[in-house]
């Protein structure tokens, strides 16, 4: 409404020949005397002072909203005092390119900034007639040049587009309550579907100086990753519900609202490396039509940092933190040093800070980057978080309502292989899929090495030799994990045999081992202490 509201400032006076545009009201003889008295107008134009023109101009569109019955409505390319492109007239053309373009005798062809697709906006000063619960909406693009005396660079910046939209008076109501908010929705619906979905990445704060368009936090590519829920292989079932719960989410706007929560909803993904907690990020992106923000949380300094990218993010979009045990110190506590760490972890912010030292991410300012008053701002965000070690997560930052939806990926089944082996060789079934099924119950294959051995070495697939080189490597698999259970079972029997040996059990190992097992409770213990005393040091200082 608020839109329409600010639409309907437009005036009057540029009411298209009708007579032959299809309204046919019998107004031939007004619309013939006006088209003279234009004429005139143009040719007194060039003689009269730019105020008098101007009073002149106003009094001639007055005194024709006061005899025709029609009402017009402006919506130009810039809004005041701005130089980004008004939101209702990129609606508007992107409603016109798809759903009046076929009507219209002349088109122009464009290929927007980053996109593969070219496309077709009716071309300027065409009319197409649209309908409406029947009434009949006349729009025209038009295209004036601004007089200034100020000579510009480029000579585009003199023109001044606009669409404008003919109707009959009697259809104002209409159009102000239904049409323009239609138009609006269709129009934004369209530039969505249309547009190229991008991938973006935080810059470090350093880099955030400010352009003409504010600061830039986030820079993107095309997202152009293939992967689709097609060719994801996981257990089908498990498959399904996922699918089920984004359609949920990505229609559930009104119910949301009506339950009082925020539209966003949160997803964990954990499983070894190699079992596709990336590609289903991407076959997310690719099912819901969403941006992804991936999300380099050791670049950020500060809960205010976090904060301020979290704004800078659109609607529609997949917020993603890969590895998040890695990227953030989850007791609160300072690091300890640890040689024998994954060899992912990555260097934190942090590590050379001074832990009461301000301006570095906490465990608290992800909680609330995740589920604070700011997360609800824009809404339709998905956030989600990937890890190779789901236990090392605090359950404050996975508990539902943050992370709603824990996905397990895990190594490769029988059904998320025949997805595989459809996908690489195009087979569904095969003499050696029985053995294949044997193999994969006993010995513990991730899909990224399924996919690998499946993967055709030429371009003649040879099916026979792929399958069979994925037996081998099945073969392998098994027994290397037969040799390496053998051996930890030895050297279980060894242990056993110390202890016997030593009788009184007072090994300084085992006492070793021992503290650690027994110490993890009060590690743990001294580890809540120690992140409550760090969650209430971070609200003091905010
Ligand atoms: N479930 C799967 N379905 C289809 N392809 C997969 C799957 N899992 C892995 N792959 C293949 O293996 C490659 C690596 O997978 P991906 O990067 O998604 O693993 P990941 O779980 O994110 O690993 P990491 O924990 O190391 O980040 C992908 O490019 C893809 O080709
Ligand atoms: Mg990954």
């Amino acid at each position: 409404m608020e839109l329409a509201e600010s639409l309907v400032g437009g005036d009057a006076a540029d009411v298209p020949a009708y007579g032959s545009g299809g309204f046919g009201y019998g107004w031939a003889g007004v619309w013939s005397t006006l088209a003279s008295l234009l004429f005139l107008w143009s040719m007194v134009q060039d003689h009269l002072p730019f105020q008098l023109e101007d009073h002149l101009a106003a009094m001639a569109r007055r005194v024709l909203a006061a005899v025709s019955p029609y009402v017009t409505i402006t919506i130009d390319e810039h809004a005041a005092d701005s130089f980004a492109r008004s939101e209702a007239y990129r609606a508007a053309e992107a409603y016109l390119s798809a759903t009046c373009a076929d009507r219209a005798a002349r088109l122009r062809a464009e290929l927007p900034d980053g996109s593969d697709r070219v496309s077709l906006a009716v071309d300027d000063h065409v009319e197409v007639v649209d309908d409406f619960r029947g009434a009949r909406l006349c729009w025209r693009k038009t295209k004036t040049l601004r007089r200034t005396n100020v000579i510009a660079w480029n000579p585009r910046e003199e023109e001044r587009r606009a669409y404008r939209l003919t109707f009959h008076r009697r259809h104002r109501a209409l159009v102000e309550a239904a049409y323009l908010p239609h138009v609006l929705a269709e129009g934004r619906a369209v530039t969505v579907r249309n547009r190229q979905r991008r991938l973006f990445t935080n810059n470090a704060s350093g880099d955030w100086a400010g352009g003409e368009d504010g600061p830039r936090v986030w820079s993107h590519v095309k997202l152009e990753h293939p992967s689709t829920f097609a060719t994801l292989a996981m257990d089908p079932a498990r498959k399904q519900e996922i699918v089920d719960d984004l359609e949920m989410f990505r229609d559930g706007k009104e119910y949301y609202a009506s339950v009082g929560k925020a539209w966003k909803r949160g997803y964990l993904l954990f499983g070894p490396p190699g079992t596709g907690k990336s590609t289903m990020i991407a076959a997310m992106a690719n099912f819901l039509d969403y941006d992804v923000y991936d999300l380099e949380l050791t670049a950020v300094k500060s809960n205010t940092e976090l904060r301020r990218l979290f704004i800078e993010t659109t609607g529609k979009s997949i917020i993603v933190i890969e590895d998040i045990d890695c990227s953030i110190d989850l007791t609160g506590k300072r690091k300890k040093s640890n040689k024998n760490n994954d060899k992912k972890k990555k260097k934190m912010p942090w590590d050379n800070d001074d832990d009461d030292k301000d301006g570095k991410v906490t465990l608290s300012g992800l909680l609330n980057f995740i589920d604070g008053l700011w997360s609800a701002c824009g809404g339709e965000r998905i956030i989600i978080f990937t890890t190779n070690h789901k236990e090392k997560l605090d359950p404050a930052l996975i508990r539902r309502g943050r992370m709603d939806m824990h996905i397990e990926m895990s190594y490769c089944c029988f059904q998320g292989f025949r997805v595989l082996a459809d996908n690489y060789l195009g087979v569904a079934e095969h003499e050696l899929f029985g053995e294949i099924r044997r193999l994969l119950e006993e010995v513990n294959m991730t899909p990224a090495d399924v996919a690998e051995n499946l993967m055709p070495r030429s371009k003649n697939k040879d099916v026979d030799a792929c399958l069979g080189k994925l037996v081998m490597a099945l073969k392998e698999a098994s027994r290397e994990a037969a040799a390496l259970a053998n051996k930890s079972l030895a050297l279980l029997n060894k242990d056993d045999e110390d202890k016997d040996g030593d009788g009184d059990g007072t090994d300084e190992d085992d006492d070793e081992d021992d503290s650690s097992i027994t110490s993890s409770g009060h590690d743990s213990d001294s580890d809540e202490e120690e992140k409550k005393a760090q969650e209430k040091e971070d609200k003091k200082k905010r």
